[in-house]
């Protein structure tokens, strides 16, 4: 285990904003209701993405709550100490997110029916999205080189563990009626994962209100809201250069791999994810 992280269980997390013992209490006392909507990914995997389009659900498509409130307060992270301060409490149907592998989410979240939205990525892009995401970072372990870097991903030295493992964990619900699957790739491709997304929290909106959604969450919106794009909190957790909303692309990653890497990724992923239906990957 390094030193470069708060470990809990034999996971890895940020060293910015998490411990032990809230992370312990969190899985122990955090009471989900069954009004509360829960947005569930791996690191950089389209997090704040999907929080603004389902903010933006909620709205309409009017974006005045989206430009007054920052995205962490619409969206607290429940295993943050701060994020876990400001939901346990709050009255009302909350919107929560998190990272957090299965085996440490609040136990109460599988007698409730809250619903989950599960956002998968393409793991090569989420591989590289943190690259350059924890490289000017103040709160993960530093790397060399991308080198060290993949192998770290690989093997799970990341902030939330192995991708590997978080997928497998997660994808044990899918079936369930309280859970939305739903990937990157799909969500940039059309306006199909949007409906079923307001389908699924059971709001219906008018074609004007959908494409509201659609213009406010776009990257190019988001990247210049700074309700939105994290530059409110650069001090805290991120270098000059650092930035959340890099490129907002799929297939990136094929402008870093070497051949060497992406066969030895496509090995590991057919031996690590074979067991799983291929549909729930939906990239090339
Ligand atoms: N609107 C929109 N459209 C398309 N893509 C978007 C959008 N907003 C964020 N992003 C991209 O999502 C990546 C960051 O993922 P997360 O929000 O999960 O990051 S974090 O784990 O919460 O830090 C990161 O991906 P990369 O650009 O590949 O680094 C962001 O650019």
């Amino acid at each position: 285990m390094s030193d470069g992280y708060v470990w809990f269980e034999g996971v890895p997390f940020p060293t910015k904003g998490f411990t032990p013992e809230v992370l312990r209490e969190v899985r122990e006392s955090f009471v989900f209701k069954d009004e509360d909507v829960l947005i569930l990914t791996y690191p950089k995997s389209g997090t704040n993405w999907l929080i603004e389009i389902v903010c933006l659900v909620y709205s309409k498509g009017d974006p005045k709550r989206i430009q007054s409130v920052p995205i962490w307060e619409r969206s607290p992270w429940v295993e943050a100490e701060c994020g876990y301060n400001a939901l346990k409490d709050k009255e009302g149907p909350r919107l929560i997110s998190t990272h957090l592998p299965i085996q440490l989410i609040p136990k109460s979240l599988f007698n409730s029916k809250a619903k989950v939205i599960y956002l998968i990525r393409n793991p090569r892009d989420v591989l590289m999205s943190g690259y350059f995401f924890y490289g000017v970072s103040s709160f993960a372990e530093k790397f060399e080189s991308l080198e060290e870097y993949f192998e770290w991903f690989i093997k799970g030295n990341l902030p939330y563990g192995s991708w590997f493992d978080h997928t497998h964990g997660w994808m044990s619900m899918r079936g369930k009626e309280n859970f939305l699957i739903l990937s990157y790739e799909e969500l940039k491709r059309d306006t199909r994962s949007i409906i079923e997304i307001c389908q699924f929290l059971g709001k219906k909106l008018e074609p004007e209100e959908l494409n509201s959604v659609l213009k406010n969450s776009s990257f190019q919106v988001m990247k210049e809201n700074k309700m939105s794009n994290y530059s409110l909190l650069q001090d805290q957790c991120l270098s000059k250069n650092g930035i959340l909303l890099r490129k907002g692309i799929s297939g990136d990653w094929k402008n870093y791999f070497t051949v060497t890497q992406a066969e030895a990724f496509d090995k590991i992923f057919q031996e690590k994810m074979a067991d799983l239906p291929q549909e729930l990957f939906p990239w090339e």
